[in-house]
């Protein structure tokens, strides 16, 4: 292969040629030909970090002419778009010294999933077995692991090398540390750790996603002339290459917050970084400016206290440190709000595609036209949105209590499922407590049966529409009914998020459960709270089969449970496989805490008996069918909020439900 071939088609080809020599059992050349393919990609990643250093400068400086033109706001914004190109350009330039046209193609696809989930190191760790080159096996068996921590055949693999003469811990290192060192201190609290992977997000952050994205969506060499086409399809079609451009910067974000080898984003990672750097900057805190708002003190302290590293020691430059990593985040956020506007404009006058990948974005970021549908069903309080941008607006004071991902698909040995902490505050579970305790009449919900499950338990089930009648009959808290409404949203729009759902989910059921152990019932008691079951169809353990049929409700497609206490006995959710007796995982309730999966035959469940005192819960079913979205919730949250006097706009359900 000679030098000047792309680098990334002989990154192909040498892959591909490792993985043959591996499946021909030539194992000498594999190693070599996969051990070469990391280093090619590892070489790419280099040049075009290099690159992108380079043309960034260059684009700054083009960036600053602009700003010295007199034009309208409309020429202005049209020019802006196109210096955004000229890294771009620069970039085909400048990696074209380097290799040929086809080099500057993105990776494919495949190679680029194949790299990303690890795989060669799984090859190459075979390899290095064969080849009795133990402890390199066990390097490249530790990377894989990193980034595949459910592959269990690799956990046995690395636990059969610990056991073997001549590896040693030391040997388990993980290669590709330098290219995602950005995780390694999240599991970490300590802040110097911190503080470095907060450097490496942005530099990783700056770098390799956002020249991907430059690299990704240039124009190819035969569209860029204007011979034979019209200006205004030029001018078009450059746009539209803009604001792809814009469109693939904002997934950066979400692409950095995704761990090797998963899926789904870590979606609060902003605000939740902004958290950890408002308890660095509040422990390092002086009295005298306890007064002072984050970002000021930030301000105050950069430019007021000039001798800090002499009077304070490494402390202050910590504390310097932090306040130059909230004005990065500040800055980034800044920034990335500018570009939605533009991706917006497009989305209104250009049709072009955006699906906004935060959940922070302000409303008044998105066109009036847009607002409705981009609200999905017009959400009361969309947490993360406001977490994010109250932290801006309050000058950095984080007031919520975050929500953090206590268990995922891991952790719960399944598909679909996941365990949030501190969606509710103490507070809150408390007044929904309240209210089931003075409203909950027996049965609601549950057909007036008193038992449905368990003669052990009793059961009181609250359902909105009992809570917004108890509301207008003046029995409860119209606010505290509010608050049930408000919950299930805050869970609908995590939820959401979480599992990433293309399409809009709908809040089609909610109830209010609380179980109570029946005193003098519980002796040898061998049942459960709640049978194990689908929720959304008919599981047949015998058969492993799952009936999509009535009396299941078959259109919920995602299950969540609030949970509101944890002071009585038993009470545990678990999952099973299909045959409802091998449990796979178990969750204990709490205040705040909130399960979710998805409703189908992967995840059967059941409640163990309650035993002492009394459980209560709210169960949350939802759907991605308009058709079946709650339509009492809808009306009594329209009727609520037509008269609450919250200042909010009355907007959307209540036009929609008043036809029909
Ligand atoms: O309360 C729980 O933890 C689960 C309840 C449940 O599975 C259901 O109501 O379908
Ligand atoms: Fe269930």
């Amino acid at each position: 292969l000679s030098g000047t071939m792309a680098l990334h088609s002989r990154l192909f080809s040498v892959y591909v040629a490792g993985v043959r020599a591996y499946f021909g059992g030539e194992w000498s050349r594999a190693a070599e030909l996969l051990e070469k393919s990391i280093e090619t990609k590892q070489s790419l990643f280099r040049l075009r970090r290099q690159c992108h250093d380079d043309c960034l400068s260059a684009g700054s400086h083009a960036l600053s002419r602009l700003g010295e033109l007199r034009t309208g706001s409309g020429v202005r914004e049209t020019c802006t778009s196109w210096v955004t190109d000229r890294p771009a350009e620069c970039l085909r330039f400048c990696m074209g010294r380097s290799i040929t046209p086809a080099g500057q193609l993105p990776v494919s696809t495949d190679i680029e999933y194949e790299f990303s989930t690890r795989n060669p190191y799984n090859f190459l760790q075979v390899t290095y077995y064969k080849l009795e080159k133990l402890r390199k096996a066990a390097a490249a068996a530790h990377t894989y692991f990193v980034a595949n921590p459910s592959h269990l055949e690799m956990r046995n693999n690395i636990e059969k090398y610990r056991r073997m003469k001549g590896v040693t811990d030391e040997d388990f290192q993980d290669r590709e540390l330098e290219n995602e060192k950005h995780w390694v201190s999240v599991e970490q609290h300590e802040i110097q750790l911190f503080l470095s992977f907060m450097g490496e997000y942005f530099k990783v952050h700056s770098h390799s996603c956002r020249v991907q994205c430059e690299v990704a969506s240039q124009p190819m060499p035969e569209d860029r002339g204007t011979d034979g086409i019209s200006m205004s399809i030029f001018l078009y079609s450059r746009a539209a290459l803009s604001l792809s451009l814009l469109s693939c910067r904002q997934y950066c974000v979400t692409q950095v917050a995704t761990r090797p080898g998963r899926i789904s984003a870590q979606e609060d990672l902003l605000p939740t970084q902004l958290e950890h750097l408002h308890i660095a900057q509040f422990k390092g805190q002086t009295a005298e400016n306890n007064d002072k708002s984050s970002v000021d003190q930030c301000y105050f302290t950069t430019y007021t206290t000039p001798n800090y590293s002499e009077s304070n020691g490494s402390f202050v430059s910590d504390h310097l440190f932090v306040c130059f990593l909230i004005q990065e985040i500040v800055g980034y956020v800044s920034r990335s709000l500018e570009e939605k506007k533009l991706l917006y404009f497009g989305v209104e006058n250009l049709d072009f595609k955006f699906i906004d990948p935060d959940l922070w974005t302000p409303e008044d970021v998105v066109p009036e036209s847009l607002r409705e549908s981009w609200r999905g069903e017009c959400p009361f309080s969309p947490v993360h949105r406001l977490l994010l941008v109250s932290v801006l607006l309050s000058g950095g004071v984080i007031r919520q209590v975050g929500v953090t991902i206590a268990m995922d698909d891991d952790l719960l040995n399944g598909t679909n499922r996941v365990v949030l902490d501190g969606v509710a505050t103490e507070k809150e579970c408390e007044k929904i407590l309240q209210l089931a305790a003075v409203a909950a009449s027996v049965g609601d919900g549950y057909r007036g049966r008193r038992s449905p499950h368990t003669p052990h338990e009793t059961f009181e089930g609250l359902t909105v529409l009992r809570a917004v009648k108890l509301a207008q009959e003046g029995l409860v808290n119209q606010s505290d009914a509010q608050l049930l409404h408000e919950l299930g949203e805050r869970v609908r729009v995590l939820l959401h998020s979480y599992f990433r759902s293309p399409s809009a989910l709908f809040i089609s059921f909610t109830h209010l459960v609380c179980r109570t152990a029946v005193e003098g019932e519980q002796e040898g008691r061998l049942d459960l709270s709640h049978p194990v079951h689908v929720d959304n169809c008919l599981l047949e353990p015998e058969t492993k089969q799952c009936w999509k049929e009535p009396p299941a409700f078959i259109h919920r497609d995602l299950s969540a449970i609030l949970y509101l206490n944890d002071n009585f006995d038993g009470g545990e959710l678990f999952f099973t496989n299909r045959d409802a007796k091998t449990v796979t995982a178990q969750v204990k309730p709490g205040c705040g805490r909130v399960v979710g999966f998805s409703s189908g035959p992967v995840n059967p469940h059941g409640v163990t008996a309650v035993t002492r005192g009394r459980r209560c819960a709210l169960a949350l079913w939802f759907t991605k069918e308009k058709l079946y979205r709650d339509m009492v919730r809808i009306m009594s949250r329209c009727s609520s909020s037509c008269s609450s006097s919250s200042g909010r706009p009355v907007s959307c359900w209540c036009r929609d439900t008043r036809v029909g």
